[in-house]
């Protein structure tokens, strides 16, 4: 990977590189409740810098199917406190604030986050002005309309060549409003706006996206894809979210979003040596 710096921290060469889910809200769809308190979330976040996080996603607002929209007083209500919290404890660990609306992201920035993961693509007009502004990186997730209404924007003729082409478009949007194109994720956004036939295509397609040039983020953790290939429920969705770990890794993906730090991390370890493995059986 091109290095990126996010925060005090440049991520170089082929990662992987880890984000650990801090869900700092009553539902998410796997997690919701548990670090809701901004205590709860701070140990969290430390357990999973603990546990090889090279990184943490940080968020206030459930973007699963059919969620409603937080307030952006409730939102800020929810993660200030939090990178507050995990700064004051001394954790210099890069933290990604995974929100929607500028207004959070302004003031997440300025409390000690880094990164903006924005799964809307800078939706809110304001976004792109904060994260130009602020020179943070930011994530540009791909998405089709709103968590309320984008199951019914999951119809596709070729997954890979539209995700691939709105993601080209979401980037060109960047530049324009003033993002440095070297300051950009990308991420296919499984789940969103997507139904599991498309989440495992995506996953099979994903050295098609790297021909985007711009560092891929990848969140396969628990989701619904796995679910319907094993009939697995939420919870026992671990060695399913492994497997797709992997995947990505293979497929050279420089950043995986996942909720189970530790046992991700063993898994990303030997793909990546098994990745390197098969490249050098090539020389
Ligand atoms: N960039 C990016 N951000 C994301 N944020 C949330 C979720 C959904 O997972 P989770 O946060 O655990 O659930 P919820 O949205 O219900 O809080 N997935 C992604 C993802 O795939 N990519």
């Amino acid at each position: 990977m091109n290095p990126l710096r996010i925060g005090a921290r440049v991520f170089d060469g082929p990662g992987p590189f880890l984000m650990g889910v801090v869900n700092a809200t009553p539902d998410s769809f796997s997690d919701g409740g548990r670090f809701l308190d901004p205590e709860a979330a701070r140990a969290h976040a430390l357990r999973l810098v603990a546990e090889g996080a090279d990184l943490l996603d940080l968020g206030g607002e459930s973007t699963r199917p059919g969620a409603a929209e937080v307030s952006v007083a409730e939102e800020l209500r929810r993660v200030v406190p939090v990178v507050e919290a995990i700064r004051a404890a001394g954790c210099t660990a890069p933290i990604s604030v995974d929100t929607r609306k500028a207004a959070v992201a302004r003031a997440a920035l300025a409390a000690g986050a880094d990164l903006v993961n924005d799964v809307s693509a800078l939706a809110d007009p304001a976004m792109a002005e904060v994260v130009a502004a602020t020179g943070a990186p930011v994530v540009l997730m791909h998405m089709r309309g709103t968590p309320a209404d984008m199951a019914s924007r999951a119809v596709y003729a070729d997954v890979g060549a539209e995700v691939e082409r709105e993601l080209a478009e979401a980037l060109a949007r960047a530049v324009r409003l003033g993002i440095p194109e070297a300051r950009v994720v990308l991420d296919p956004g499984l789940g969103f706006a997507k139904r599991p036939e498309h989440d495992l295509r995506l996953l099979a397609e994903l050295p098609r996206l790297r021909r985007l040039g711009r560092p891929l983020l990848v969140g396969p953790s628990r989701k619904s894809f796995i679910g319907r290939t094993t009939g697995a429920a939420v919870a026992d969705r671990l060695p399913g979210t492994l497997a797709a770990v992997t995947a990505c890794v293979l497929a050279g993906v420089e950043l995986v979003r996942v909720h189970d730090v530790a046992a991700a991390r063993q898994a990303a370890q030997v793909a990546a040596a098994i990745r390197s493995a098969s490249s050098s059986a090539g020389e």
